[in-house]
């Protein structure tokens, strides 16, 4: 099987991937977010994963749009411990750094850090990548905020530990195929909702669907539509299995009033 996720070596999507699947795998890294959720459509894999939300920064739109663009499907999610450190080269310390570089995400984690020492912030593809760049710069003004393994790789200094704004820091990832798939166990399910028209309450009178069939939802993002501004589609993710007769109800319904349902996936949650 092959998998693909955000490179260069070291992200937390490697370790993540790593430790998620157990059976032998050929790992196919790529540059962006984007670039991994496209090799997927193009079928130059077979799956991926990619992190679609964090705790303390939320929602990562990179990944939302990009399951959206290239209309895929969801087979799992995993829940992962981030730690983040900021990491420079030998000479450096906190007080020679000026400009911290890492994924915008990583950089969101640790909003209360960053500003509490004035840092210039530099946007990278990943957090890995920025490692890589802090070492080739070899100056003691720039560092990255990255995982420890990535330090330890490079030969780098931590010059600061576990920097994200709470110690309780998690990213969930998923993983993504291009044609959806019957899991095994399904204990969720993610819906692409494209609403029948713009109405005042439009959302609420989607969201009492779920609420009078007592079906619990876990998150809801909405996204534009593209083609009108103040026009949105929604992703809403339930408790309740594709094939629970309280799901097949609410689609009906939800049907029957001409809004759109597309079932993005269905598939239960790993703890790592
Ligand atoms: O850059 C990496 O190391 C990634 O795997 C990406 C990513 C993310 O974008 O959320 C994954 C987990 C952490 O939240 C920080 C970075």
């Amino acid at each position: 099987m092959r998998v693909a996720y955000l490179g260069p070596k070291g992200t937390f999507s490697e370790e993540a991937a790593h430790q998620f699947f157990s059976e032998p795998t050929n790992w196919v890294m790529y540059e962006s977010i984007m670039d991994v959720l496209e090799a997927v459509y193009k079928e130059e894999v077979d799956k991926c994963i990619v992190p679609i939300e964090n705790s303390i920064a939320g929602n990562i739109h990179m990944t939302v749009d990009g399951l959206l663009m290239y209309d895929l499907h969801i087979e799992a999610d995993l829940i992962f411990t981030v730690s983040l450190h900021l990491i420079g080269n030998e000479d450096s310390d906190i007080h020679t750094i000026r400009t911290i570089r890492s994924i915008s995400p990583a950089i969101s984690q640790c909003r209360d850090f960053i500003m509490k020492h004035g840092f210039k912030c530099e946007y990278t593809d990943s957090t890995a990548k920025a490692v890589q760049l802090v070492k080739d710069a070899s100056d003691n003004t720039i560092a990255a905020i990255a995982s420890k393994r990535v330090a330890v790789d490079h030969g780098l200094k931590i010059i600061k530990r576990e920097i994200q704004d709470n110690s309780m820091n998690h990213t969930r990832f998923i993983v993504v195929g291009k044609g959806l798939v019957e899991s095994v166990e399904q204990k969720k399910t993610m819906m692409l909702i494209n609403p029948n028209n713009e109405y005042p309450g439009v959302l609420s009178s989607i969201l009492n669907v779920f609420s009078a069939l007592g079906m619990n939802l876990t998150w809801i993002e909405s996204r534009p539509t593209g083609k009108k501004l103040g026009t949105y589609r929604f992703l809403i993710e339930s408790e309740v299995a594709q094939n629970d007769q309280r799901m097949v109800k609410a689609i009906r319904i939800l049907e029957t009033f001409e809004h759109q349902v597309h079932i993005v996936g269905s598939y239960s949650t790993t703890i790592l």
